[in-house]
């Protein structure tokens, strides 16, 4: 990994630290930021991984373009692409199961508002860190992703969250794009899947922390114009572009063309090798083939506030769709936090919690910050600073 993988303002980081607002200050250790930066140098994180290498994460299961990891053996009778659409459309569900598969579900993986006692219990003691995915966990799922906006209601109760706890959005889109949706400086942002994190400032830029994949930018511009022109012609398509990665959306296509719209994706991507392929939300994602994803992006920002290796520390991941499980894969494996997917309908994955949709997302938001609230101690009971004797 070069230097110009990292970039921290010129200030070096004692100053751009110093250059954080007031509560997050204290939170961003510098020696950890500056640890984190090296370990990655030192390829502490398992390295990057370059086009080439495996990548075993779930929402970065490489189908395409990566000669990455080991494909997954292949279904008889199925084209990888039908597997792709399959996948499409599994992760948004228009109907549930039956009511017995969904109670059982619901067992396996509670509400963590039903919950909120176990879940408090889990936090006692414990220094909570916030990440929350944006699409279907803060802002409901729209037809048009430019009008994907969150309700004031939520950035309230974000903005809450933001005040007790280091708090981080980790995203598809590209942070210029979810700073503008959420509007809170004062939040962490890992965008483009991660590879392009951000730190609080207290200028109108949030501060880069990490660009992974800065190299890709150029690729990704180009494989941004083929898939415009391959794609034109099926009605409804979109590519959206996400900075450091590409959305092809599906959500407006006739179900009968998702087939060969899939087709075309991958056959742009079979002259792109140093991309990969990742499903989404009725949505292909084309990413940098590099062994990084959201669960590495929660990794770095825990390191980079000095959290790692603490015990005492509880990371909260909220999210909904299958990028996100390589999140909540970091936390199991690290037998320490809370996963919790958004969804009305089972799915397969590695949370421990469940909740419905934004709307209880923002409950359990506005529980906690309330739960913490009662458990700080106020102003007045607060012991009094020694003053000197006159
Ligand atoms: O990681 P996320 O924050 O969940 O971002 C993932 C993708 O989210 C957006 O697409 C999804 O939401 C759209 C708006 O509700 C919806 O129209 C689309 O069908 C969903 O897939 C975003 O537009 C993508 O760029 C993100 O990669």
């Amino acid at each position: 990994m070069s230097n110009q993988d990292v970039v921290l303002p010129d200030m070096g980081i004692a100053a751009a630290a110093a250059a954080l607002p007031g509560p997050v200050r204290a939170l961003f250790a510098c020696r950890g930021a500056a640890g984190a930066v090296s370990s990655l140098r030192r390829g502490a994180y398992g390295g990057l991984g370059l086009p080439g290498a495996a990548d075993g994460g779930a929402g970065g299961e490489p189908l395409l373009g990566a000669r990455a990891a080991p494909a997954p053996a292949p279904v008889p009778g199925r084209t990888c692409t039908s597997r792709v659409v399959e996948n499409i459309r599994a992760s948004s569900p228009t109907r549930c199961p039956a009511v017995d598969e969904c109670d059982a579900w619901t067992r396996k993986h509670p509400s963590a508002l039903g919950s909120f006692d176990e879940v408090a219990a889990a936090a006692t003691g414990k220094r909570i860190v916030m990440f929350m995915d944006y699409d279907g966990t803060l802002s409901p799922i729209v037809t048009d992703p430019d009008m994907a906006f969150m309700t004031a209601e939520m950035r309230e109760a974000v903005r809450g969250v933001a005040k007790h706890f280091p708090t981080a959005i980790v995203t598809g889109r590209c942070v210029e794009k979810v700073c503008s949706f959420v509007g809170l400086s004062e939040l962490y942002y890992a965008g483009s899947h991660g590879v392009d994190i951000k730190g609080p400032s207290s200028k109108d830029d949030q501060m880069v922390l990490l660009q992974p994949a800065r190299e890709f930018l150029p690729v990704i511009d180009k494989a941004f114009r083929a898939l415009e022109e391959r794609t034109r012609a099926t009605p409804g398509a979109r590519v959206e572009h996400n900075k450091f990665c590409l959305s092809v959306h599906f959500r407006c296509v006739a179900e009968k063309s998702w087939s060969p719209l899939a087709e075309q994706v991958k056959a742009v991507l079979r002259d792109f090798p140093k991309l990969k392929l990742t499903e989404g939300r009725k949505v292909l994602e084309i990413r940098p083939a590099i062994m990084w994803d959201k669960g590495r992006a929660v990794e770095f920002l825990l390191k980079s506030l000095g959290f790692d290796d603490r015990s005492d520390v509880l990371p909260v991941y909220i999210g909904d769709d299958r990028t996100d499980e390589d999140a909540f894969k970091v936390l199991k494996k690290r037998g320490q936090g809370l996963g919790i997917l958004v969804s009305k309908c089972p799915k397969e994955t590695d949370a421990s919690y469940s909740l419905q949709d934004p709307t209880e997302v923002m409950e359990f938001l506005v529980r906690l910050v309330e739960w913490k609230r009662l458990r700080s101690p106020s102003p007045a009971a607060r012991p009094r600073a020694v003053q000197p004797q006159k």
